[in-house]
């Protein structure tokens, strides 16, 4: 008899709809296209510059719609069955092992790193079977003190989430989600014990933060620290390795007299003469080490501010890696990056739709990009095994190898592992573990695998898998944007291009999702025209566009009312707010014009061999009147990064356009006159004043800290009226 599936795949509601709705607005870009390359004015005339620049520009557009509609064509739904993987393999489970990445002590607070290790350890699975690793390109000792506190609480805390099935099982964010009201009588008791000994921890940690090292006293008590004799700096070090609790012994126990999860700090050898090479460099790493002690089957992948906010995450990947019919052609099962800190109307947007919508629809061509954080590997396919049809990969438990070496000899025997030297004249960084030398490992990991004939799942439970941290300040957030948009184009431009390389690899369909994603940087130049030149050109009076009452006008009017109606729509399906979607707009608007814009002119630099592409990590903490502000909902423009002129510069050329406008059109001709032939340029000049307004607003009316500072301010107007003005005179 046939087993019956561990999950189960739907297809999207609906679908018929939308390709037609697609269908018709296809048929309008077309008609626009049509329209201009039919229109353009002759050599001399008025507006001929600004026609072929709309021309690049919607052509552009047009382009880059299609490829978005690979996302959309054909989302799928997964569900898992997770009663039927218990009935069915609960003592056969594999090893789990789990990759916590940290890498800077002051803007990823140890007291964060620690409830996402907390978090992890406490999942619901057989703890001798999961192993939780930290790995701290820091190398501080905060976060390693961090880490022994961490160990002493896990066996109040573990035994705790499990007699009251807690969720979410970060300390943190389970205290500051339940009321007190809500604990029921017989959990009082130890809910306040168990709250007290948080908060004691918690303090101690702050404490040492605060000191900002580790006291000597506390250096004697602790076991580890001596590691740190021979540290000069967190670039120049040996490889610290402590196996905090062994799993392995009989004897780690909980309060309760549970096994307790392994659990190991690692801060691999850093020297200035080796590269690092980032995250990537921390993850390979954390594959060698672990497979010297735990050779967990199945490794999880977190950012440290990722914590896990469901329990049964685990089960869920593993109704995938192990269903009988498909389950060994799944390399990886990604789960949605979610963020705990976003404000209710998202003011620096967020990945909803990309989320909700887009990895549905890429999961139906081949499966979801691996996004670095959230996700689930075979430890194999991350090593570079090719997929092959006939073989099927076990995933079930086999006993530990290392199982009777002595307590000691791993720790000893795995630190040459974690060295620099190791990779020398070895395939890690290339065919083996993360891929070296792109700012998205992730994506670029992601597409070798999907290249060796792998698939991957999107994982989407309505209880949040992982929640994080986005970035909080405006300039964070772009050169976020910056770095993963520069990361996607340096790949298109790479031997892994998904437009050449994944070619006859993996699906049309699949290529385009990640097509979708290369281009992103590339979108700047059309943005930029578009909300440039027609401004400029209503400044002068001269129309770019059909007038209204020509026919014309209709494809364009329709292209745009449709388009703009199911992005609205779409994102309140997804949950969003209206509010929400105004802002998602601005930040479209600020990414396209800014981290993008960067991203491509550094792409081209590096891709000539000027500039090196940085991993620039985002910070996790902010200022006390920074998060008032962010709370409020106030946009930060804080510091004068050179990202913050191109998109001040572009709202006040687009006011100083508008309201010169105004000026000729009451002093020369009657209103209704020049808005017949103009109506699309007014418009589009006035929604991007309208979504600007939070920019005025903090060039000139702001007092706070978070405002444009006045360097960003005073070049910004003056680009802005020196391209008015030579616009308005020349020819
Ligand atoms: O040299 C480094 C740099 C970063 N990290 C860690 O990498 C993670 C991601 O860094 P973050 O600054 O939070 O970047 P994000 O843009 O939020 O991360 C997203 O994008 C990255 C690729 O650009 C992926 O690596 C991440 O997994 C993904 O969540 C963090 O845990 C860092 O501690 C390291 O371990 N070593
Ligand atoms: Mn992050």
């Amino acid at each position: 008899m046939e087993k019956e599936p561990l999950f189960e795949t739907k297809r999207a509601k609906g679908r018929v709809l939308y390709r037609v709705f697609a269908a018709s607005i296809f048929a309008g870009i077309c008609l626009v296209w049509f329209y201009r390359a039919s229109h353009i004015p002759k050599a001399g005339e008025d507006g001929r510059f600004g026609w072929i620049g709309l021309l690049g520009a919607e052509i552009w557009f047009g382009f880059y719609w299609l490829l978005t509609q690979a996302s959309r064509w054909n989302p799928v739904y997964r569900h898992t069955f997770k009663d039927r993987l218990s009935q069915r393999y609960e003592n056969e489970l594999p090893g789990v092992d789990v990759f916590v990445c940290t890498a800077d002590a002051t803007i990823e607070p140890p007291l964060m790193v620690i409830n996402t290790v907390l978090s992890v350890m406490a999942y619901d699975y057989p703890p001798e079977k999961l192993s939780v690793y930290l790995s701290d390109d820091g190398g501080s000792e905060i976060t390693y003190y961090a880490l022994l506190e961490a160990a002493e609480f896990a066996k109040q805390w573990i035994p705790y989430c499990k007699r009251y099935k807690v969720e979410p099982r970060s300390p943190a964010a389970y205290f500051v989600s339940i009321s007190a009201d809500a604990i029921v009588d017989h959990q009082a008791k130890d809910f306040w014990a168990i709250k007290k000994l948080y908060k004691h921890i918690e303090k101690e940690i702050e404490n040492i933060v605060k000191l900002g090292c580790v006291s000597e006293e506390v250096r004697s008590r602790r076991k580890g620290f001596s590691q740190w004799d021979s540290y000069s700096s967190r670039r120049d070090h040996d490889t610290i390795l402590q196996i905090v609790i062994d799993g392995r012994n009989q004897n780690a126990t909980d309060v309760e007299g549970c096994r307790l999860p392994t659990l190991v700090y690692l801060a691999r050898e850093k020297r200035p003469q080796y590269h690092h090479n980032f995250k990537a460099g921390a993850m390979n790493a954390l594959i060698r080490v672990s497979s010297n002690i735990s050779n967990g089957k199945l490794l999880l992948n977190v950012d440290c501010d990722m914590y896990s906010n469901n329990s049964m995450a685990i089960r869920d990947a593993l109704c995938f890696f192990m269903d009988e019919e498909k389950g060994h052609e799944i390399a990886y099962v990604q789960f949605p990056q979610n963020f705990e800190n976003l404000t209710k109307n998202e003011l620096y947007a967020s990945l909803r739709v990309i989320n909700e919508v887009e990895a549905h629809g890429v999961d139906s061509y081949g499966g979801p990009l691996y996004i670095g954080s959230g996700c689930f590997h075979r430890r194999d396919t991350l090593c570079g095994r090719k997929f092959s049809k006939g073989c099927k990969s076990d995933m079930k438990w086999e006993n530990r190898k290392g199982e009777e070496l002595g307590i000691h000899e791993p720790e000893e025997s795995s630190k040459s592992l974690a060295s620099c030297t190791f990779e020398e004249n070895t395939q890690w960084g290339k065919e083996m573990g993360l891929k070296y030398g792109c700012p998205v490992e992730d994506i670029i990991t992601g597409l070798s695998i999907h290249c060796r004939g792998w698939k991957s799942v999107n994982c989407n439970p309505t209880r949040k898998a992982f929640l994080g941290l986005a970035p909080t300040t405006l300039p964070d957030m772009l050169v976020q944007y910056k770095r993963w948009s520069e990361g996607n184009l340096q790949i298109l431009l790479s031997k892994y291009s998904p437009a050449w390389y994944a070619y006859g690899k993996t699906s049309l369909g699949h290529q385009l999702g990640y097509l979708r994603y290369s281009f992103w940087a590339a979108n700047c130049w059309a943005t930029l025209v578009y909300s440039i030149l027609p401004s400029l050109y209503l400044l002068r009076g001269t129309s770019l566009f059909p007038q209204i009452s020509s026919p014309w006008f209709i494809p364009f009017a329709y292209v745009i009312i449709g388009k703009y109606t199911w992005s609205f729509a779409e994102f309140l399906w997804c949950g969003g707010t209206t509010l929400g979607w105004w802002n998602e707009q601005r930040i479209w608007l600020y990414q396209r014009t800014s981290s993008y814009l960067f991203a491509f002119i550094d792409t081209i630099l590096h891709s000539f061999g000027y500039s090196d592409s940085a991993f620039v990590i985002t910070a996790k903490v902010a200022d006390e009147d920074v998060s008032q502000r962010y709370k409020k909902e106030i946009l930060e423009f804080g510091d004068s990064s050179p990202m913050l002129t191109p998109l001040a510069t572009l709202a006040l050329l687009n006011l100083y356009c508008f309201a010169g406008f105004v000026k000729e059109a009451i002093n020369r001709k009657g209103i209704a006159q020049v808005y017949d032939t103009l109506t699309l340029q007014i418009m589009l000049c006035g929604a991007l004043i309208l979504i600007n307004l939070p920019l005025f607003q903090a060039l000139y009316l702001r007092k706070d800290k978070g405002k444009i500072p006045a360097t960003v301010t005073f070049k910004s107007m003056a680009c802005a009226v020196i391209a008015c003005t030579c616009f308005q005179f020349s020819y």
